[in-house]
């Protein structure tokens, strides 16, 4: 019998870390700390060979990319981004589901906006999804690209329009915003190196199978 290779997986703290426990619960695997508790970047699991790398959301599919993660969960908002290079996605994970959306102040006329050939100014944590979806509509828009807190752009003279997650849509009610457009649907997906998919098939296949079959349904 041959031993079992080492195994690291990338995840990010908070609603990624929380939702993906039961589907590492389900394939066997639990984790020796939790994040949110320790200031430790490497966390232990129940198994000698399993470990987790904890990395901002945005960076797991670049860990991974280059493999110093084999696996990693990552939204479909940051993969979009990222484009995806030197990873296999085999699975839609169905967690962290939220929507992509443009939304404006409550009071800005985005129709007309939006029809009449003026140039829009979006603020966005997503240059590549924004582009893309304007650039399909035949729309100018100047892209302002933010790290984050994108729903205070129209609030102070930022932006005329956001793109961004909207989930329960509180956040965009709290500031006075609303939405305008669907771009696309969220949900986190499973991310794995291809050149580890294929050295370490027998021990990141079970993996896969056991969050297959843990996974919410749609
Ligand atoms: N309100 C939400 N409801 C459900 N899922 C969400 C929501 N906001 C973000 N997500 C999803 O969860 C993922 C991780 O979000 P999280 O807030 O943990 O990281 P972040 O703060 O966006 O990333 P970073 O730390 O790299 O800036 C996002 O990439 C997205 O796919
Ligand atoms: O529609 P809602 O349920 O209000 O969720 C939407 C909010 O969730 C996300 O932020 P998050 O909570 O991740 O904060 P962060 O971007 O600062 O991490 C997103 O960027 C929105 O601000």
């Amino acid at each position: 019998m041959t031993a079992s290779q080492n195994l690291t997986i990338a995840l990010s703290k908070g609603r990624i870390f929380d939702e993906t426990l039961p589907l590492l619960a389900a394939a066997g695997i639990v984790p020796a700390e939790d994040p949110e508790k320790s200031r430790k970047l490497i966390i232990d699991t129940n198994h000698p060979n399993i470990r987790l790398v904890i990395v901002r959301a945005t960076d797991v599919p670049t860990y991974v990319q280059y493999g110093a993660a084999d696996l990693g969960i990552a939204g479909r908002d940051v993969l979009t981004e990222h484009g995806g290079d030197g990873l296999y996605q085999p699975l839609d994970l169905r967690i962290a589901k939220c929507r992509m959306m443009v939304a404006v102040h409550k009071d800005f006329d985005y129709a007309t906006a939006s029809r009449a050939g003026s140039r829009l100014k979006v603020a966005t944590k997503y240059p590549n999804i924004a582009m893309e979806h304007f650039a399909k509509k035949g729309m100018h828009v100047d892209i302002i690209k933010l790290y984050g807190s994108m729903e205070l752009g129209p609030l102070v003279g930022l932006s005329d329009a956001i793109v961004d997650l909207v989930s329960t849509g509180s956040t965009l009610k709290a500031n006075d915003l609303q939405a305008v457009e669907h771009i696309s649907d969220i949900s986190s997906r499973l991310v794995v190196n291809k050149a580890a998919l294929k050295l370490k098939f027998g021990e990141i296949q079970p993996i896969i199978d056991a969050f297959r079959d843990a996974r919410q349904p749609e």
